[in-house]
Formats: structure tokens, sequence, C-alpha cells
């Protein structure tokens, strides 16, 4: 049986050696599940709330763990509506999203326990296909991930010709090292942003140059196609007041970014384009999406944040052709694949993404492969980025 026994709460580190919520869910028949919630640093301004994590535990010990105790865990509806009644916001304010994901995914964990199944069959189901997931693994980084680096957040190695996953894996990770082998060649120093990328002192015109450089390597070494993509973190850049978006000293206006990105899909032929603008701006979404979706994904993060109803308005308004899905941004398994389906039945295609501040969870490894998404983003080295790319490899592994 799987029905819940008890749910235990407790703070772990994340990546950034601050707090975030771990839950263990327990079922009577000794099906056990353990998952922590990650933590961003550009966070959306339309996002669940993430609370303190002591307040977070405190409150769904209060609230949550006794209606959860005698669900079955692998009924994931009711294990998240119980959440969201326990709760009784729309953004996750009273319990913290925190609290409601960790639980959520220990509670998927635990069933797939219990049927003794790994985690992306149980979520994916038998039928679920055998696609897997391209990695966009972030090389250089900088905005709210690393100060004194780049203005756009993430340059993304993007191995699109890859014949699996683990050659994909493999090639972002020699990308990241090639990167490293040209920013010594030019006589920069680096150190590492939050997710593990490059975050040399160097302008996005340098950045540019260096990344298409390695991506060119690495795509001679490994003989197929690598491209790579951007995460602007547009919403970071933006000046609400003046109504600009600010790279130092240099402003563009909206159609002036619109401009840029253009230019820039075009000139580096980028594969994937994520939050180009600010949050609120669904408009200049649209207009680059008529100018450049035909041959690159323009993705909403901050945008969309995993929730259908902004997806919804983005759908109606053509504003993107992809979708960053982040279960902590929504706060429960059940709304993020709401959110994929919706965005699937759509055409639009899914990137599952981490967070800037991990664990070593691996749960969305096994998102990415259950909902059939074409994309996962979680960095390409360091030990949390790492959890998820292994788990990646080996899930492709078991399911051949
Ligand atoms: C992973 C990201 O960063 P953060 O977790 O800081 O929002 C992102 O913006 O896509
Ligand atoms: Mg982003």
């Amino acid at each position: 049986m799987t029905r819940i026994t008890s749910v235990s709460l407790r703070r772990i580190l994340e990546s950034r050696g601050n707090p975030t919520v771990e839950a263990d869910v327990l079922t009577e028949s000794g099906g056990f599940g353990r998952a922590a919630a990650p933590s961003g640093a550009s966070t959306g301004e339309f996002e669940a709330i993430e609370l303190p994590p002591t307040e977070a535990i405190a409150s769904a010990r209060e609230h949550a763990i006794p209606r959860l105790e005698g669900l079955f865990a692998g009924d994931q509806r009711s294990v998240d509506g119980a959440l969201r009644a326990a709760d009784g916001t729309e953004d996750f304010s009273a319990i913290g999203a925190n609290s409601a994901v960790a639980i959520s995914m220990a509670a998927a964990k635990a069933a797939a326990d219990v049927l003794g199944a790994p985690l992306y069959q149980h979520l994916g189901g038998a039928f679920r296909g055998d696609n897997f997931p391209t990695p966009l693994g972030n090389v250089i980084g900088g905005g709210e991930h690393a100060k004194e680096a780049t203005h756009i957040q993430e340059f993304l190695a993007a191995p699109v010709g890859a014949p699996s996953v683990a050659e994909a894996v493999f090639a972002n990770a020699t990308v990241h090292g090639t990167v490293a082998d040209i920013l010594d060649e030019r006589g920069v120093p680096a150190a590492k942003g939050d997710e593990g990328a490059w975050a040399p002192p160097i302008s996005d015109a340098e950045a540019f140059e260096v990344v298409e450089e390695a991506v060119e390597r690495v795509e001679d070494e490994v003989g197929f196609e690598v491209r790579f993509g951007l995460d602007v973190a547009a919403a970071e850049l933006y000046d609400a007041d003046e109504e600009v978006y600010v790279y130092g000293d240099e402003t563009k206006s909206a159609d002036e970014q619109v401009e840029y990105i253009a230019e820039l899909v075009d000139e580096y032929d980028l594969a994937y384009v994520e939050d180009p603008f600010d949050e609120n701006d669904y408009e200049a979404f649209t207009a680059l999406t008529e100018r450049v979706g035909d041959r690159t994904l323009v993705c909403g993060d901050d945008l969309f944040v995993t929730n259908v109803k902004r997806l919804q308005k983005g759908i109606d308004m053509d504003a993107a052709n992809s979708i960053l899905i982040k279960p902590n941004q929504i706060g429960t398994l059940s709304d993020t694949f709401d959110a994929v389906e919706l965005a699937h039945r759509n055409e639009m295609e899914c990137a599952i993404s981490h967070r800037s501040g991990e664990t070593e969870d691996t749960t969305i490894a096994h998102l990415a492969v259950a909902t059939d998404a074409a994309f996962i983003k979680t960095g390409s080295v360091g030990g949390e980025r790492t959890a998820k790319l292994n788990e990646l490899i080996r899930i492709a592994d078991d399911a051949v």
C-alpha cells in the first residue's frame, strides 16, 4: 500500500550555502521518497513564494502534514491538492513553495519506490516513448549569478546534433573546458558563477566570440552539431522607470532590444533565447517570435513562471515557442505537468530547468524524461549539476 504514514521536513544546504527545505515521505509498506527544493537568484516577479526555510517548515508541519497522512503517495493530484488546500493561497505564500515542492516531489518518489519503478517511469508511464532531452549547458555566466561578469546571465552550449544523451553531456563539459582554454589564451582570469559557468570580467561581445569559438572547436572534435543559446534574464537588466534595458553604460529601448536579439540570433545562429525581455513585456516577445521563431527557440522563464495562466496568455499572443519549466516556480508536480501539457498541446518545446541554488536532488532529470521534454537546462559541471546530468545518463542506459 502506498498510504503516506509520515512526512518529515528539515533544513539542508543548497549550493550557494543557504538553507533550503528537504522532505522525506514514508508509506505504510515502507516506500521512501526524499526530495529537496532548489532556490533561484534571478527569480521571476510572478513565481510562487519561497519562504525562509524555518518558516516554511513550521507552517507546512502545522497545516499540510496532517492533511497528507493517509493519502496515497501515488495519487499525485490528491497529494498536490492537499498541499494547495493546506496553503489556501494562489502563490503558496502560507506554507511556502519550497515546502510544497519538496513534499510533492518526495511523495512521487515514495510512490515510485513502492512500485519498484524508476521515477521517470512512474511519472511518464509505460508508453512514455524513448526520447531524451538535449542538455543546455551554462558555460559563461554573469548577471545575478556572478558579479563583474557578463550582463547576459547565461551562455548555453546546445549540442543539438548529439546522437545520445551521454555524448551531449560530455560535449557540454568539453565546451566548458574549451571556454577555459580560450580565456586562458586571451589572458582572462575566470572564477565560476553560481551554476559552475565561467564568470570572466569580459564584455558580452567578447563572450559571444569566446563561446562561438569554443563551440566550433568542440563541433570539429565531436563530429556533430553543437550550437549555443542564451538566457538573457532581461528582467534583471530592465529599468522599469526609464523603460530601458541597462547594459552597463549603454541602454536599449524595447524596440532596440528586439533588434539586438534578432541580430544576435542571425549572427551566431543561436539555437535558443530565454527571457530576452522583461517579464511584463509580452508584446516584445511576440515581436521577436514573429521575426526569428522559425529558426530559434524563444523561451519564457520569468515570463511564464511554469504557470498555466501566464502560459495561456503567451499562447494567445504567440509570444514564444518554448517554455522553461521549474517545479518550484509553481509549487507542485501536478501544476508542473499541467504547464508541460498545455505547452505540448500548443506545439511549444519544454526545457526542464534547475535553479541557480541547487542540491544533489535529481528529480528534474526524471521529469525531463517523463514529460518527453526537448531540453533540460542543468549546468555543465559542478556536483549539484552533474548529479542531474549523470542521472540522465543512467536513465538513458536503463531505459534502452
Ligand atoms: C536558472 C535560472 O536562474 P535562477 O534559478 O537564479 O532563477 C534561470 O534564470 O533560468
Ligand atoms: Mg532564466
